[in-house]
């Protein structure tokens, strides 16, 4: 590879290779199986100017055609003449090899043009002069001898740039493929016959090197050859813009000279034979260059006006085709506006859609006077599109559509509610009475009921089964993020881009003019969202729901009753678990309880270390995971696919075969129907899957919580478990302090409002103010020092946390913190506290004990004024914990600490 200069022989042995190249450098592995040709190739030397030619010259006619010099042509040849002459004087004569290229007219053609020779007898060894002119001569073919051809008197010497010897046949006839290249221009002294093809005697038509370089001071020659050039460039470059190709031809322009260029060119236009002739007889260089110039400009004219005509064909095609899709997008949109008659003025159908929309008398008179407004306008002025958009929407809102309202049957609605929500007594008793009003009174503008709890607790399904106990169509509108009030109202029409709001939207959505509408999440929208959407929309009945009610404008929650939620219990998480969402879950998964059962033992599993919610939520989540991974395993069973009858008989064959000869089952699909019972039963299963503590650990990962966290967070002396509550209900907070040198101050993180802020000022005020009382050793009695920094963290949760409820677990950690003795990790504390250490009550108190009976908390510190929430605690939470009154900050640190408080005394209040 690394000799640089590779010495090529003028002739080569040539394998072709069949679309594919194989380029310098690469090394290639090849196998040769067919019987092989021969080809040899001659690399052409453009450059080598002037061709010895010999006196005698074998030649082979040319039918009607031309070779010109620098033209390349392939040709064929399986006359037995012509393989003789390939044969004796190219095949084996390798490079040297020349011969003669002579056109011949068939006789019966019109007359001869130009010089030609007659070649007049056919025996063998006979030969004729020329005489001028042409002369009709018989071919030697003897069997052929009455058809007389024309033997043009000029020809071209060419040389074969490749050969090929086709396979030989079993009759022993071969063929010959050559590539010829035309060299210069000849003429017939005299015409013979050697053995089965014609020699000729003849003179070379070139001009020698110094009459050459005389033309070429001519002035005619070089005008003639400066437009040539123009022509051909101008040609050159058309070509290029279409093709992209032309390079190569811009090269020859330069380098080749200019009357051998006039050959070349006119050998590539397709002209007549007779042009071909007359060219090939303009010998004389300047009638060569002329002649070359008309061709081709003439051929450079052609392919202007060809493209023009294909320019105009195009532009006519492309207009319209443009038309046609425009067409068809046009009726894809009527379609789409239920709007089918294509030839329908769309304002008219605009006009018809209002007609019977059955709008109200005031807003179709407003709506006709907008439509008679638009009618005015061009499509183009502004305030066209909003105009229609808002005629559209009026004519597209169900201003009639109604369901129709069943007789409300309290005893079947109250049925529902049970049947679909577990335990919630009170709220389910609350929604009968709601109910019961709008069956005495049905006009009345009843409350918004407002459902206020955490996420999970079923707000949004309580809504909907509203809406089936009133036999009416149920839309949730969200209105998380709102800020702006023309969000919901919508904005006003003239506003550019305006907008129907969230609740007109909801109303186009259902088509019917009574829904149920859910408010979901009203405590997200912005504080300024105060609009009374039931006065303007008399029929729909309204819920909304919130997590907390505090962010809830006083305006907005005047106008709507709220039933609060609270989070459940893990007992009642359970029984919802295995009446509701286990049953629904596996219908959801194509499932039943013959494929997977789920005990009640591996629910509380779930419930315990999966989740720490205060609704089933996630709890939910995760079940519906177990059953995808029983449903996979359902469809992964190898040996449990008999399909039911009505499945067999169409899949019999299909399944039998695959069956008997793979192990990989193909099963068919089966169509889906609601009835999943159905589905279930087209698999039989030998026995249903069990969910055991593996499979736990497998599909839904490592426990995500233990018992052991609160024992494991309070090990060391400055941390307490705090009740708080949060948009998500009730949750147990670690609260930690810490000491450091500094200048007294107290620094506080965590998410915090300004309320807590101030119970920790008060409660570090409180304690350092009480130090006397706090019986430390003196060691531990610097934290309380005016140079000691204390910071205090609420960790976990984004959520923000206020409220004054903080108040007596920050004293308790601040009094950990200092006397270096650790509170007990199974209590946990809430409340309030005056800067005179006086325990005041907290709201939330179901939802905290709730909480921490989820985290496995067994004592709760509660303000002794908190007793009355106690009763709504469920008695199953209660029996799993002591509750401990505090009347004053010190009851608290009394219970909060194994073995007492640190304090010496009671200090005096
Ligand atoms: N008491 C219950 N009995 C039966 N299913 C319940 C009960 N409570 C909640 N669920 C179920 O728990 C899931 C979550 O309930 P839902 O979507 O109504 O919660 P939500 O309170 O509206 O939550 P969010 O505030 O996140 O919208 C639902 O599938 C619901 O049916």
């Amino acid at each position: 590879m690394a000799e640089s200069v590779v010495e090529l022989p003028s002739r080569l042995a040539i394998l072709p290779f069949r679309n594919k190249v194989l380029l310098p450098g690469a090394i290639i592995r090849i196998r040769c199986t067919s019987p092989s040709r021969v080809f040899t190739h001659r690399v052409p030397h453009m450059a080598e100017s002037v061709v010895e030619l010999p006196s005698r010259l074998a030649i082979l006619p040319f039918r009607n055609k031309v070779l010109l010099p620098g033209a390349i042509i392939r040709i064929r040849c399986t006359s037995p003449s012509s393989v003789k002459l390939v044969e004796q004087e190219l095949w084996q004569k390798e490079e040297k090899g020349l011969i003669g290229i002579l056109p011949v007219r068939d006789a019966d053609e019109s007359k001869p043009l130009g010089s030609a020779i007659s070649q007049g007898t056919d025996s063998l060894d006979q030969s004729s002069k020329v005489q001028g002119g042409s002369l009709d001569s018989n071919k030697l073919d003897t069997k052929k001898q009455n058809d007389v051809v024309h033997w043009h008197a000029r020809g071209v010497a060419a040389r074969a740039l490749h050969l090929s010897r086709g396979v030989e046949k079993p009759s022993g006839r071969v063929t010959y493929i050559v590539v010829l290249e035309g060299l210069c221009r000849f003429s017939v002294q005299e015409l013979s016959t050697r053995g089965t093809y014609h020699t000729a005697r003849i003179s070379s038509l070139e001009l020698t090197k110094t009459e050459m370089e005389l033309v070429e001071q001519d002035q005619d020659f070089i005008t003639l050859s400066r437009q040539f050039k123009a022509t051909a460039m101008e040609l050159i470059s058309v070509l290029e813009l279409k093709q992209k190709t032309g390079g190569r031809t811009k090269v020859l322009l330069e380098t080749v000279p200019v009357h051998k260029l006039a050959d070349i060119f006119a050998a590539s236009f397709e002209i007549s034979f007779e042009e071909q002739l007359s060219m090939l007889d303009a010998v004389d260089p300047k009638v060569r260059l002329s002649k070359a110039t008309e061709l081709v400009d003439r051929h450079l004219q052609s392919i202007r006006v060809a493209e023009k005509i294909t320019q105009k064909v195009e532009g006519q095609l492309s207009k319209s085709q443009k038309e046609f899709l425009l067409r068809q997008q046009m009726r894809a949109i009527k379609e789409e506006l239920g709007d089918n008659d294509d030839d329908e003025d769309d304002l008219v159908a605009l006009e018809r859609k209002m007609e019977s929309a059955g709008m109200p008398q005031n807003v179709s008179k407003l709506a006709h006077r907008e439509l008679r407004r638009l009618k005015k306008m061009q499509p183009q002025q502004p305030g066209y599109n909003s105009s229609r958009v808002y005629l559209e929407l009026l004519a597209d809102l169900p201003w009639q559509k109604a369901s129709e309202e069943i007789e409300l049957d309290l005893r079947a609605a109250r049925e529902r509610l049970d049947s679909d929500h577990y335990g919630l007594v009170k709220v389910k008793q609350r929604i009968i009475e709601y109910l019961a009003v709008r069956k005495l009174k049905p006009d009345a503008k009843g409350p918004v009921l407002c459902f206020v709890g955490p996420p999970g607790v079923g707000k949004t399904s309580l809504a909907s089964s509203i809406a089936s106990a009133l036999g009416r169509k149920f839309v949730r509108i969200s209105l998380g993020g709102v800020k702006d009030e023309a969000d919901i109202r919508g904005h006003r029409r003239t506003y550019v881009g305006s907008m129907p709001g969230r609740l007109i939207d909801g109303l186009k959505k259902v088509a019917v003019c009574n829904p149920v509408m859910l408010l979901d999440e009203v405590d997200k929208t912005g504080s300024d969202v105060r609009g009374d959407p039931a006065s303007a929309l008399l029929e729909v009945v309204f819920v909304a729901t919130a997590n907390r009610m505090q962010p809830i404008s006083p305006p907005l929650l005047d106008r709507m009753e709220v039933i609060e939620l609270p989070g459940y219990t893990p007992e009642e998480k359970l029984q919802i678990a295995m009446r509701h969402l286990i049953p629904r879950v596996l219908d959801q998964h194509g499932l039943s309880s013959e494929f997977l059962q789920i005990p009640e033992g591996m629910v509380k599993l779930v419930i315990q270390r999966y989740t720490r919610e205060a609704g089933v939520r996630n709890l939910e989540r995760n079940l519906a995971a177990l059953a995808r991974a029983a449903a996979v395993r359902v469809a992964e069973q190898e040996h449990v696919v008999p399909l039911n009858k009505g499945v067999q008989g169409l899949a019999a064959p299909l399944l039998e075969n695959r069956l008997a000869d793979s192990t990989e089952v193909e099963m068919e699909v089966i169509p889906m129907s609601d009835n999943s019972q159905e589905i279930s039963n087209t698999f039989r299963v030998a026995s249903p899957l069990v969910v055991d503590e593996a499979m736990l650990e497998k599909v839904l990962g490592a426990p995500r919580f233990d018992d052991r966290e609160a024992s494991e967070r309070v090990a060391s002396p400055g941390v307490t478990v705090g009740l708080v509550w949060t948009a998500f209900g009730g949750e147990v907070q670690f609260v930690e302090a810490t000491a450091m040198a500094g200048k007294g101050e107290l620094h506080l993180t965590g998410q915090l409002g300004d309320v807590i802020k101030e119970s920790a000022q008060i409660a570090l005020t409180w304690v350092r103010a009480r130090a006397a009382d706090l019986n430390l050793a003196a060691a531990e009695r610097v934290n309380l020092l005016e140079d000691r920094d204390v910071h205090i963290h609420f960790p976990a949760g984004g959520v923000p946390k206020d409220g004054p409820s903080a108040g007596v677990t920050l004293v308790t950690t601040l009094v950990s913190l200092f006397s270096q003795k650790r509170v007990r990790s199974d209590t946990a504390m809430t409340g309030e506290m005056t800067l005179r250490g006086l325990v005041l009550p907290v709201g939330g108190v179901k939802d905290k004990i709730l909480a921490a009976h989820r985290y496995g908390i067994k004592r709760v510190i509660l303000p002794e004024r908190n007793l009355k929430d106690l009763a709504e605690v469920p008695s199953s939470v209660l029996a799993n914990l002591e509750i401990l009154l505090a009347k004053k900050i010190e009851d608290v640190l009394e219970h909060a600490f194994d073995g007492g408080s640190p304090w010496r005394q009671h200090s005096k209040l």
